[in-house]
């Protein structure tokens, strides 16, 4: 039996597990059942806890589709909170993930993360291109809520242009005022429309603030829910927060 806790961060959903002893079956075949909304539990993503040296702890982060990603910006949040739920810290916390160290703070259902420093931006023929932990496209359109995210999504992610790169996740952005935006994103390793995602809106805001002048302190409305990301500019982007709530929702064990 393995004991697992679900989590989720503005509607991005994931199951938790301690695997600090180890012992947990991290085959593809596994992940993919546990993450499946009908024969499994049902998550966009897993994460596992792990120990780690000088870290309070080590964030392991898959897809649903089974296979372990790159960086997870809500799922990191939601770890966060799993880690102080756990009682491993009190309210700052240090650990590692796949994209490197990573500082956070929660203050009860919030959590603020502190997301890896951003190189540059690219402009590419149907958006803008940022490494924010994870591959984003940003696209900006006039009209989100009429937008069929999946389809559009999908015939981006799967142009060999992506392909041949690995793959990539691909957000809409919707400019509301100089402060907030709206963001729906086709996730990559899921497949479809999620109701948010960190890493995605941390790349929204970003493009947001640079090609289109609106503020380094952002409101985002993602379909989960609001979010929000701040960062400074100098030689990259650096000092990137993404703050929202990461919650539990149930525990349970599965075969
Ligand atoms: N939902 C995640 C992104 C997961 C990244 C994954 N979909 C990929 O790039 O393979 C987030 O909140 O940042």
């Amino acid at each position: 039996m393995t004991k697992f806790f679900k989590y989720q961060g503005t509607g991005n959903d994931f199951v938790m597990i301690d695997n600090r002893e180890g012992g947990f079956d991290d085959s593809i075949k596994n992940v993919e059942f546990l993450c499946h909304r009908r024969f499994g539990i049902g998550a966009d993503g897993l994460i596992l806890i792990e120990n780690a040296d000088g870290f309070d702890f080590k964030m392991r982060y898959f897809n649903a589709d089974g296979k372990e990603g790159s960086m997870c910006g809500n799922g990191g949040r939601c770890a966060v909170k799993f880690a102080s739920d756990l009682g491993i810290f009190e309210k700052q916390a240090t650990f590692i993930a796949v994209d490197g160290p990573h500082h956070a703070t929660v203050d009860q259902g919030e959590v603020s993360l502190g997301m890896i420093d951003v190189e540059e931006i690219f402009d590419e023929t149907n958006g803008y291109f940022l490494n924010t932990g994870s591959p984003h496209l940003v696209i900006f359109e006039e009209d989100l809520d009429n937008l069929d995210v999946k389809t559009k999504g999908a015939a981006i992610r799967y142009s060999d242009y992506w392909v041949g790169k690995g793959g990539v996740n691909v957000n809409f952005v919707q400019i509301i005022d100089h402060e907030n935006i709206k963001v729906r994103t086709y996730e990559r390793g899921v497949e479809d429309e999620t109701y948010s995602c960190g890493t995605g809106v941390t790349a929204a805001a970003i493009a947001s603030s640079e090609k289109k002048g609106l503020s380094q302190k952002l409101n985002i409305q993602t379909l989960g829910g609001k979010l929000g990301v701040s960062f400074q500019r100098g030689q990259k982007f650096s000092e990137i927060l993404l703050n929202g709530p990461a919650i539990f929702v149930f525990e349970g064990e599965v075969l």
